[in-house]
């Protein structure tokens, strides 16, 4: 849950610094074309290209505002979506239109623009987008061949044309090939997330019995007893061990035992709130900790185990067992391991008093 909150958060933020250089990109390039204009080479009304900037950086704006809205809300964002690229797309389309000698400088743009789509698109999209800017660029040309007759070189254009056409496509083909190899990263990711949180669950529980284990029992006691030396909250202990064990063990064989481990477990399991923990602490020892509970209120739950644990018929061979419990509260500041000492006494003292009983400090 960790990694995949972690990885979540990285890529939030590769799409806000993508989002950022986008803008900055789409700086210098209105920097360059207002050098153009200087220069001679963008053929347009100043009134025309402050509108056209004006319509340009309001939805690039827009744009950077809703990424980091979505950011900001922790929902997944898309550095530039397809709108935003479609956006951009017709921008430097119409400054092409106006554009003199020098287009197929101010032409590089449309790669920059797209290259933002490998990042992000499925290959379909990237596709689209290509398509997309060609038939803008053919639509420029031919209005510009429209009213720029005296300009106009056909075999120049045919020229730039092609180069053109061929430049898209091979950024096509590298935004399929990209965007095939981030898929295959993103499924290989997924699996490795799911294999570590596997690894994790294995490492915190029992094989047999399905409980967690004695690890996880002692990591989830240190911090119940931060938390108890912090607030003042009360916790119990009950360590629980099964009456003369071996004996079914010697009768019935090693698979009945492991049969009646598993029975005990469940009920175990049945028999306590969400927030308590059971745990395997060990051959036919097991651990309780009951959370927000004193000892009075313990005791009341564990005796009804141990009475469940004495009426009830385990295995397939019917066999009666019992249970004798030790019972202790933690005192703070003691440490887990003089509270697991305790209730190890008072477990040892129950099996001293006759067995099938609980003993509370
Ligand atoms: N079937 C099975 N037996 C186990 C497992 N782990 C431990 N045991 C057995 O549990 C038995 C525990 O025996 P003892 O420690 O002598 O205790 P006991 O017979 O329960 O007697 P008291 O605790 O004194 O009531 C041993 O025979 C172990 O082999 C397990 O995973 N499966």
């Amino acid at each position: 849950m960790e990694v995949s909150l972690d990885s979540q958060h990285n890529s939030q933020l590769d799409t806000i610094r993508r989002t950022l250089l986008a803008s900055i990109g789409a700086l210098l390039y209105s920097l360059v074309i207002l050098v153009c204009y200087k220069l001679g080479y963008v053929l347009i009304d100043v009134t025309d290209l402050v509108i056209i900037y004006i319509c340009f950086w309001v939805g690039h704006l827009a744009a950077v505002g809703f990424v980091y809205f979505r950011h900001i809300r922790n929902m997944s964002a898309r550095s530039m979506s397809l709108l935003h690229m479609v956006w951009a797309i017709i921008f430097v389309s119409i400054i092409l239109y106006y554009t003199v000698e020098i287009r197929s400088a101010l032409m590089m743009a449309y790669l920059t623009i797209i290259s933002f789509g490998a990042f992000r698109l499925q290959w379909r999209g990237f596709f689209g987008i290509t398509l997309f800017t060609l038939a803008s660029y053919a639509v420029t040309l031919f209005f510009f061949q429209q009213n720029n007759s005296g300009r106009w070189s056909p075999e120049l254009e045919v020229i730039i044309g092609i180069t053109f056409l061929a430049a898209m496509l091979g950024f096509c083909i590298l935004g399929r090939e990209f965007s095939l190899l981030r898929e295959r990263l993103t499924s290989s990711n997924r699996g490795l997330r799911i294999a570590l949180a596997k690894i994790e669950a294995l490492a915190i529980t029992d094989e047999l019995t399905g409980l967690y284990n004695r690890r996880h029992l002692l990591v989830c006691l240190d911090k119940q007893r931060a938390i108890a030396n912090r607030e003042g909250s009360r916790f119990v202990l009950a360590y629980i061990d099964i009456d003369e064990f071996k004996r079914i063990n010697d009768e019935f064989g090693h698979r009945v035992g492991d049969e009646v481990l598993q029975q005990f477990s469940d009920l175990l399991q049945e028999s306590i709130r969400e927030i308590d923990l059971v745990s395997r602490y060990g051959g036919e020892e097991f651990v309780l900790l009951l959370t927000g509970v004193g000892i009075e209120t313990a005791a009341i739950v564990v005796e009804r185990i141990r009475d469940a644990v004495e009426s009830l018929k385990f295995s397939e061979n019917n066999l009666a067992m019992t249970i004798s419990v030790g019972l202790t509260e933690y005192q703070a500041p003691e440490t887990i391991n003089d509270t697991l000492e305790r209730a190890d006494k008072l477990l040892y003292q129950a099996k001293q008093e006759g067995r099938n009983r609980v003993v509370q400090a």
